[in-house]
């Protein structure tokens, strides 16, 4: 039985995390913990591994408790730039055996999307992203539209293809959206909406739309367990779930 712990477990996300750790017949629930909580909880009842579903603004605080503590995390929680995954590769040098997985998104489909988006790219003359949320989102562009551009960006560099058409000589402010890369991401927060990506592509005579959905906060559910299941045997950092799902 592994025991593990969710921080943020009254969060829109952590409470999908909760219900699904006490559904399942492997794992425990040894701590719930929320805004305000203590995170000594996490110590007084053995936690083994910890999911994490807070804050951008509190996210590196926990992590550097869960190492310092030798305990795995399974971090679901965005807002990790370059320098932020240098920062937790340090702590982790201190301790070798500790594994921590930071993914963007945990959604199987919203990973195959980023898969899709960079193997078509080096195809198209205009590729930009259309991230759709609900309006309680703290950031902006999300975690996966960033991770999506950067990919995008990645493939069409090691394609050569060069920049992309866009005559915008009078904007708006910020009207052309966020620039990831030289990629072009769009940010859309509605009510009603739980989490949605579409990546749009385009050349002569054609376009390409690859579009997820998270019609509920359960999609990422399987995805999280399967690190759950597998990050104590994976000491160091990952960043992704693709190493968790052979891809
Ligand atoms: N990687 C992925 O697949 C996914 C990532 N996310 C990311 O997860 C994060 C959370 O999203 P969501 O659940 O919608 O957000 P919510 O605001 O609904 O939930 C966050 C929860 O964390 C709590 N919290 C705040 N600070 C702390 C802290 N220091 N310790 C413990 N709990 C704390 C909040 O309490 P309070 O409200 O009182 O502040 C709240 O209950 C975001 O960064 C989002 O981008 C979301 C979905 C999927
Ligand atoms: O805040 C959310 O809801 C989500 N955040 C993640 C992100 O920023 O990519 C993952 C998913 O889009 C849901």
């Amino acid at each position: 039985m592994l025991n593990v712990g969710v921080l943020g477990s009254g969060g829109k996300v952590g409470r999908a995390m909760v219900d699904a750790v006490e559904a399942a017949d492997d794992l425990s629930l040894s701590a719930a913990v929320d805004a305000g909580d203590m995170l000594t909880g996490l110590l007084d009842s053995n936690t083994q591994v910890v999911i994490d579903f807070t804050h951008p603004d509190v996210v590196m605080d926990n992590l550097k408790f869960l190492i310092d503590n030798g305990i795995h995390a399974v971090i679901g929680t965005t807002g990790f730039t370059d320098d932020r995954l240098d920062t937790v590769r340090e702590w982790l040098a201190e301790k070798p055996e500790v594994g921590v997985l930071i993914a963007p998104n945990f959604a199987i489909g919203a990973v195959l999307t980023m898969r899709f988006a960079a193997q078509a790219a080096r195809f198209f003359d205009s590729v930009e992203i259309i991230e759709l949320h609900h309006p309680s989102k703290a950031d902006a562009p999300s975690g996966t539209a960033t991770r999506t551009a950067e990919l995008i960006a990645e493939a069409r560099e090691e394609a050569g293809r060069g920049k992309m058409p866009d005559a915008t000589s009078a904007e708006f402010d910020r009207a052309r959206g966020a620039r990831v890369d030289g990629v072009r991401v769009h940010s859309v927060r509605v009510a009603g909406l739980v989490a949605h990506q579409e990546v749009l592509l385009g050349t002569q005579g054609e376009t390409l739309t690859i579009r997820h959905d998270s019609l509920d906060r359960s999609s990422f559910v399987p995805g999280v367990l399967l690190g759950v299941r597998g990050i104590s045997s994976r000491p160091g950092l990952t960043v992704g779930i693709e190493p968790f799902m052979d891809l």
